[in-house]
């Protein structure tokens, strides 16, 4: 059983809030927090700190973020779905900068965060909203991965928007650079009818042509595989606009965003992803990436956030 339920010495795994109904669910191997509260139903994994539901009451319930139907829970495997925490690299190891790629230890994207169990430190709440944090530090096991000493804590806000922190504590002697990412991945009902606003005139980074800079023109829309990098001047808002709803993301401090769909081809090659799946998914995925890295010196600590909200439904 996890500690915050046994120092509240809840027996049952659950716990009666004043406004919400907490409960350490099981699904198949992994435990999960789930929240019913007036107004949003959500559920976050201990495994990864994986937010895979948020379901506000204005959106009847449904959930605003997009879960494979074929997730599957087991330990150690990744959860296409939610937003899994990238951290403390994104992407293939060889595609960050030097200061971080020589210091990974471990081959697979994306960083050992998202496959880490993390300890449940708190969960409070009001009328309005659940406030969940938990926690992860490094370990004899995340030392073999990444050499460096740290404590990360991942916040949760959830009401009537969705709001996430990822904060980074360099407890380590020595200076670290890493990269994160909060790996969003939002429902469609249509991905040709769907588009994201707020990055016209931006520079973004083509991974599936060579990485070549190019310029965004007005609005993004999928018609093919689509894998890219935006690098922002400052913290942006994002629209995006689907049959179903807009969206719209708020990234502090961050200036870059991954935009992901694996299209047709892809979509075939990955776990947890049937071939039609591209259809109902994108990613905007909040970042600190390329030039837009960390750089902690030993005690500092920085902290990258997203809101989502949901602007209207038709
Ligand atoms: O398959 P995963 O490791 O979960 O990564 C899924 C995707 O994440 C990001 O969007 C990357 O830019 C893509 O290149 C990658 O395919």
């Amino acid at each position: 059983m996890n500690s915050y339920f046994k120092s509240m010495k809840i027996e049952l795994r659950s716990h009666y809030m004043k406004y919400a109904f907490c409960q350490l669910i099981k699904r198949d191997e992994l435990d999960s927090i789930q929240i019913d509260h007036p107004l949003f139903k959500a559920t976050v994994l201990l495994q990864g700190a994986q937010i895979i539901e948020f379901s506000p009451a204005h959106y009847h319930f449904k959930n605003a973020l997009w879960l494979s139907p074929s997730a599957h829970y087991k330990t150690g495997e990744s959860i296409r779905g939610g937003i899994p925490i990238c951290w403390p690299w994104f992407g293939a190891p060889d595609k960050n900068p030097t200061n971080i790629s020589q210091n990974i230890k471990q081959p697979s994207a994306h960083g050992f965060a998202r496959n880490s169990i993390w300890q449940l430190k708190s969960i409070r709440e009001s009328c309005h909203q659940i406030e969940v944090t938990l926690s992860l530090a490094s370990s004899a096991e995340s030392l073999q991965c990444w050499p460096f000493d740290f404590e990360l804590e991942a916040t949760f806000i959830i009401g009537k928007t969705l709001r996430i922190s990822l904060s980074t504590h360099n407890t380590d002697k020595h200076v670290v650079t890493y990269s994160q990412a909060l790996h969003t991945y939002l429902p469609t009902s249509d991905i040709n009818k769907t588009l994201i606003y707020g990055a016209s005139g931006t520079t973004y980074i083509d991974a599936l042509d060579h990485w070549k800079k190019k310029q965004q023109q007005g609005s993004i829309n999928f018609c093919i595989e689509t894998d890219r990098i935006y690098m922002f001047r400052d913290n942006t808002t994002l629209t995006a606009t689907t049959p179903l709803h807009t969206l719209l993301l708020n990234q502090f401090n961050s200036r870059s965003a991954v935009i992901w769909n694996p299209w047709i081809e892809k979509s075939k090659r990955i776990s947890q992803f049937s071939s039609t799946d591209f259809n109902s998914m994108f990613c905007i995925e909040t970042a600190n990436v390329l030039g837009d890295t960390v750089t902690l010196k030993p005690n500092e600590t920085h902290q990258i956030g997203m809101q989502l909200s949901i602007e209207s439904q038709y």
